[in-house]
């Protein structure tokens, strides 16, 4: 049995992935609609550009929060949209998908994400478990009983699961990622400099010169935004060091979960993570330092898989293939 496509529907992105040919789409998970008329106006990077520029009545909005879909209805038309441009006109048959899910999901959230991906036309769906596909799609070998601890920072939640035989052996789900960074830094700004900035604004900040570990050297930005106190527009120099500050609050968060999950891991898999390290995966493990960071307070070593953001979308494209792999008796 094969899927036909694998797609990682993610709060901050939507990455499909076609069997022979990887990731072929990756786009925003943003849809703007008219308020008035309930039409849809844009999806993916059109409607991301929309995003706090929109007149009254049209309204951009992300339909997931958390990686758990709080729009239904905008969430089963994205995944239509998604589907049908990643399959061409070539295609009248319908696909088979997988999809993918954070690990702590409730029964009924789970449900949501199968029922919006048949409503968007698929044929057959299989709901996998974020951390198992992005273990695959990392590369790693998980069919054998030996432990790997994977963390997964996406832009709403991040998953840290010990991964053994193919399953999560421990494992914790955290409502806080990528997204939570920015947004950490958009009140240190407010704080330190009286400076409103926006999201976006405050998401360049920490890709271009952002960190979560004291480098030895000192990168400057220079930030535009709103003065609080005269409600006029102005510039602020901002440092990495200062980033560091803003987010070690969340970042620490991250590593606290790590430790709790490391606390309760059976000690044959600790002893294997202890030898094969920890993975980290996800666009927010792209902040740099977090390895430095993880390392230094679990004294294990940390690394960042290739290509990490796309490793999910890889991963639960390949899950069937590697699932008929395995032996049954
Ligand atoms: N170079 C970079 N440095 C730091 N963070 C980055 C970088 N590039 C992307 N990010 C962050 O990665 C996050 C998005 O990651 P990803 O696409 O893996 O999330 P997602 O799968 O959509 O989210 P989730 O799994 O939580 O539903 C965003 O917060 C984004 O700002």
């Amino acid at each position: 049995m094969s899927v036909d496509i694998g797609i990682d529907l993610g709060t901050a992105s939507v990455l499909v992935y076609v069997k022979g040919k990887g990731v072929i789409l990756k786009e925003p998970s943003v849809v703007a609609f008219d308020r008035d008329s309930n039409i849809i106006r844009a999806i993916g990077e059109e409607a991301r550009l929309m995003l706090g520029r929109t007149p009254g009545n049209v309204v951009a909005i992300r339909p997931l929060r958390h990686g758990v879909i709080s729009d239904y209805t905008v969430t089963e038309k994205m995944i239509k949209y998604f589907v049908q441009k990643a399959m061409g006109k070539r295609s009248f048959k319908k696909p088979r998908i997988s999809i993918c899910v954070p690990s702590g999901v409730t029964e009924v959230e789970r449900k949501a994400v199968e029922e919006a991906t048949y409503a968007a036309g698929a044929r057959d769906v299989k709901l996998i478990e974020e951390p198992v596909a992005a273990a695959i799609g990392a590369g790693i070998d998980i069919s054998k009983p030996c432990g790997t601890l994977l963390v997964d920072i996406g832009g709403g939640t991040t998953d840290v699961a010990v991964i053994s035989l193919g399953g999560t052996v421990v494992s914790a789900s955290l409502k806080l990622a990528g997204d939570d960074f920015d947004e950490a830094i958009v009140r240190y700004m407010k704080k330190k400099h009286n400076l409103l900035i926006g999201e976006r604004t405050a998401e360049d900040i920490k890709i271009k010169i952002g960190t979560t570990y004291q480098m030895m050297e000192d990168e400057v930005m220079e930030v535009k935004g709103r003065n609080l106190v005269t409600g006029l527009p102005k510039v602020v120099t901002i440092s990495s060091s200062e980033t560091e500050q803003a987010l070690r609050e969340t970042t620490g968060q991250i590593v606290e979960s790590i430790m709790n999950v490391l606390e309760r891991t059976p000690p044959e898999l600790s002893a294997d993570i202890l030898e094969r390290g920890i993975v980290l995966t996800g666009g927010g493990a792209m902040l740099r330092g977090l390895e430095e960071l993880i390392e230094e307070r679990t004294g294990i070593n940390t690394m960042t898989a290739d290509e990490p953001m796309q490793v999910v979308a890889i991963g639960t494209g390949q899950y069937v293939e590697f699932m008929s792999g395995q032996k049954e008796y």
